[in-house]
């Protein structure tokens, strides 16, 4: 199994600048009939996440997935060739009919993370974009084929990268999950 983590894991995490306000993305079409989507915001929560719903460039182990404002996300050309590749799951991830890229992804029930769109940055050709700052379901990759006696290599080359190998989402990200679903039941700050 080879370490390919992400291309924008692989070979250092480069943290882009503060002052970025987005750019363009781009599917794996042909340049004249690419899907755009443009942004107007950098991400944010930026992160590799293990899943296997999450889009992964060819060759990698993890997606790199952040999000914007769903405000910021525009498509700018080829939208017909978008479709949703599963209706039922949370996020509602459109991928190009022709190449399979994910163009983006949005949640349109409930939820703590409605409002957000998820992105993948590496389909930009700027730089600027905040950096993955953490990984999310690593352990979800065994249910890929990756073997189970390889996850500390794994867990090893993510920490040597600087994120934290989580195997659900960051304790920021689970705490904020958390609070919305104690709002939800009433529990909301109701004992400490
Ligand atoms: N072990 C599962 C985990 C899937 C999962 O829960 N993914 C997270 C992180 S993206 C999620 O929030 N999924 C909601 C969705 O895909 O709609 C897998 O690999 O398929
Ligand atoms: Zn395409
Ligand atoms: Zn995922």
């Amino acid at each position: 199994m080879s370490l390919g983590i992400h291309p924008l894991i692989d070979n250092g995490v480069r943290q882009g600048s503060t002052d970025f306000s987005g750019g363009k993305l781009y599917c794996k079409c042909s340049w004249r009939s690419r899907v755009e989507v443009t942004l107007n915001s950098n991400v944010a929560h930026n992160h590799a996440c293990g899943c296997s719903k999450c889009w992964k460039p060819q060759g990698a182990l993890f997606s790199v997935v952040g999000v914007v404002p769903r405000d910021a996300l525009s498509v700018t050309a080829n939208e017909e060739k978008l479709k949703v590749i599963d209706k039922g799951a949370v996020i509602q991830r459109y991928a190009c009919k022709e190449c399979g890229v994910h163009m983006f992804g949005r949640i349109e029930g409930d939820h703590p993370f409605k409002g957000l769109d998820f992105v993948h940055v590496e389909l930009s050709d700027e730089t600027g974009w905040q950096g993955p700052q953490f990984a999310a379901f690593v352990s979800s990759i065994i249910e890929q084929g990756a073997d189970p006696e390889k996850m500390h290599l794994i867990r090893g080359k993510l920490n040597k990268e600087g994120l934290e190998a989580y195997d659900c989402l960051s304790p920021g990200l689970m705490d904020m999950i958390a609070t919305y679903t104690a709002k939800q039941a009433g529990t909301f700050r109701a004992k400490m």
